[in-house]
């Protein structure tokens, strides 16, 4: 059985408040993009091991057992004896450390699939649940709709929004941005305006409104990831911004832009039309 894990992209984020668990309340909207990574589990033949696996694609460090797929399956494996051994093959397209969410993604595609493969039963809430065990943004990947969310980013609310028809241009620079140390540098500030009223006004309006609490203290960093979102703008962007705590960025467009690779060589480069 295969499937595909796409990433996501932050429209807005405010860092609300800090918690007393140490996670932070925030607020964002998370958008599907189709950047996608591939996976697939087959019945592992030989009983000598629980699982394998197999990774190609862009590398990507760490153990097996560090691995958000790998993750997955033990934590449901705890609670289903009866999951049977498997090769996991991966394929990496989207690069890690970019706010993208990748890792989150390939572990939430992770429990839908075995839920499927070995008929778990399990409910698009139940999945929810262990999704979030794996970790923040993974429960959003489980429906893969956009939503306003709340919590830890684990809690949703629908929100009616089209991107249909524009372009989507996602830079990631060689920089890896821990999501931890990012969070450690934030204060937490309540908004005045809900980024649900702020995605209603027309896309000319965000760049003026719509804010990624990380892009301070990130940009300050490293303004080589700030010079890109400028870059974005320069292009024509209607918005551009840095998605999650970085360091990718993205622009949101009204039509492809031609070679964009080579005004960003050096860079991981995609453009892709949204939907
Ligand atoms: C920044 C975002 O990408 C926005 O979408 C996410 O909130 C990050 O979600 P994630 O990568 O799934 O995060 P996790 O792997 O659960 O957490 C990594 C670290 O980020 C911090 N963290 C994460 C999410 C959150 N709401 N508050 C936090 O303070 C914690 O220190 C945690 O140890
Ligand atoms: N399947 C996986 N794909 C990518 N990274 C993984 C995976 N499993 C574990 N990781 C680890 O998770 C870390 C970050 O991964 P990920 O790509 O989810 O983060 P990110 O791009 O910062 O996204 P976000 O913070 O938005 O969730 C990396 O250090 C990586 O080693």
């Amino acid at each position: 059985m295969i499937t595909f894990p796409n990433a996501k992209i932050n429209l807005g984020l405010n860092i609300v408040e800090k918690r007393p668990d140490g996670y932070h309340n925030l607020e964002t909207i998370f958008y599907p993009i189709n950047l996608q990574d591939a996976l697939e589990v087959t019945r592992r033949e030989n009983n000598d091991k629980e699982y394998t696996l197999h990774i190609s694609g862009s590398p990507l460090e760490g153990e097996p057992e560090d691995n958000l797929v790998v993750k997955a399956y033990k934590l449901l494996k705890k609670d289903y004896p009866g999951l049977l051994p498997v090769d996991i093959h991966m394929y990496k397209h989207i690069p890690a450390g970019a706010g993208l969410g990748g890792g989150s993604s390939d572990a939430a595609c992770m429990i839908k699939l075995l839920n499927d493969k070995f008929s778990l039963g399990l409910s698009t809430e139940r999945m929810e649940e262990y999704a979030v065990k794996l970790g923040a943004d993974c429960a959003f990947f489980i429906r893969n709709k956009p939503v306003f969310a709340t919590g830890i980013g684990n809690l949703f609310e629908p929100v009616e929004l089209s991107l249909k028809g524009y372009h989507i241009i996602l830079i990631k620079p060689d920089i890896f941005v821990s999501t931890r140390d990012a969070f450690a540098e934030i204060k937490p500030v309540r908004p005045a305006v809900s980024l649900k009223e702020i995605v209603r006004q027309p896309m000319e309006t965000w760049k003026n409104s719509m804010k990624n609490d990380f892009e301070d203290s990130v940009f300050k960093k490293f303004p080589e990831i700030a010079a890109i979102k400028d870059e974005l703008y320069d292009l024509g962007a209607v918005y551009a911004a840095m998605s999650g705590s970085g360091s990718s960025v993205y622009g949101i467009f009204k039509a492809p832009i031609e070679n964009v690779e080579d005004k960003f060589c050096g860079c991981f480069c995609r453009q892709r039309a949204l939907e």
